[in-house]
């Protein structure tokens, strides 16, 4: 077995859930386990407005990385589909574009997400995946993304808050949000920008998060970090099954710790006051 144990991190989370790093895993026996299965695994990824920039390095490197070897169905939501590019693919891999609308708000198009992801489940991908995951597209992949990360529900946990103490975590904190999460309460921070499962679980999460999301709209909330707000509460509720290090989504500004063996996705450097509607 190509596996290595590692003292430096933990490996399980207190409900016995896996925490994915490089070295804890055999990736070739996992193969063996999940290619006879014939699945497909979906990815959602949103290019609205100026992101639509970031979509030629995303998918170019997805397909270097993400699930090699399986068949993978991209679903790029955006604005602009005259401007998708054209990326070269395998042929067990294809690409459908979804149109959508724009908003004056980027923190509306982040969250806006959770609702066409759950309608995506429910009016095309049931009996045509099993696994999604939906991933920002601010982002590229650096190293393999596989079946290692397949869980029920699986979240990342968000790179900047790994080391932190639960207090310095950016839960939304007031009680009138149904993103709320007490002082003392919370696993870990997980992040809005890569999160996945099967079908079923993630049907689930973004159903409710986005009738949370709308019901704190209506009442004039939105929490501190909108959807990821609510994906943290709901994971904290709901514990997800399978954990992934913060290999699985870096961020490019920042330095990497003798922990980080790899890095298999990580978000780009950007200038939001170029790229964002509204700052
Ligand atoms: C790494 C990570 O976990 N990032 C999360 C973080 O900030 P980020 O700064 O990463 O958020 P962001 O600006 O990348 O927006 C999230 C995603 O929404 C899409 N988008 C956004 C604006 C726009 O004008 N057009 C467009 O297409 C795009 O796919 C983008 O990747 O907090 C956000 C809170 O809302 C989301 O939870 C992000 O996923
Ligand atoms: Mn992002």
């Amino acid at each position: 077995m190509s596996c290595v144990s590692r003292r430096d991190i933990v490996a399980v989370t207190p409900w016995l859930a896996p925490i994915v790093w490089e070295g804890t895993f055999d990736s070739h026996l996992i193969d063996n386990i999940y290619r006879p299965q014939n699945i497909t695994i979906a990815a959602t990824v949103f290019a609205v407005g100026k992101y639509i920039r970031f979509l030629q390095d995303f998918l170019l490197t997805a397909e270097q990385h993400f699930f090699i070897g399986y068949r993978v169905v991209y679903y790029v939501f955006t604005d602009k589909p005259e401007e998708v590019p054209h990326v070269n693919m395998a042929n067990n891999r294809k690409l459908n574009v979804v149109s959508v609308p724009s908003s004056n708000r980027w923190q509306e198009i982040s969250a806006r997400r959770m609702e066409l992801i759950q309608t995506l489940i429910e009016e095309k991908l049931r009996n045509h995946a099993d696994y999604i995951y939906c991933l920002d597209v601010d982002s590229k992949f650096h190293g393999p993304w596989g079946a290692e990360s397949l869980g029920h529900l699986v979240a990342v946990i968000h790179p900047g808050y790994y080391g932190s103490t639960r207090s310095k975590f950016t839960y939304e904190r007031r009680s009138v949000s149904r993103a709320y999460i007490a002082e003392g309460e919370g696993d870990f921070y997980y992040c809005g920008g890569a999160f996945g499962g099967s079908l079923k679980g993630v049907h689930t999460l973004a159903d409710t998060c986005r009738r949370n999301f709308e019901a704190d709209a209506a009442e004039g909330i939105e929490a501190a970090w909108q959807e990821e707000s609510h994906l943290n509460r709901y994971m904290w509720i709901n514990k997800p099954t399978k954990v992934l290090s913060p290999e699985y989504l870096w961020q490019d500004f920042k330095p990497r710790t003798p922990e980080l063996k790899i890095i298999r996705f990580s978000g780009v450097i950007k200038n939001y006051a170029d790229i964002r509607p509204n700052k």
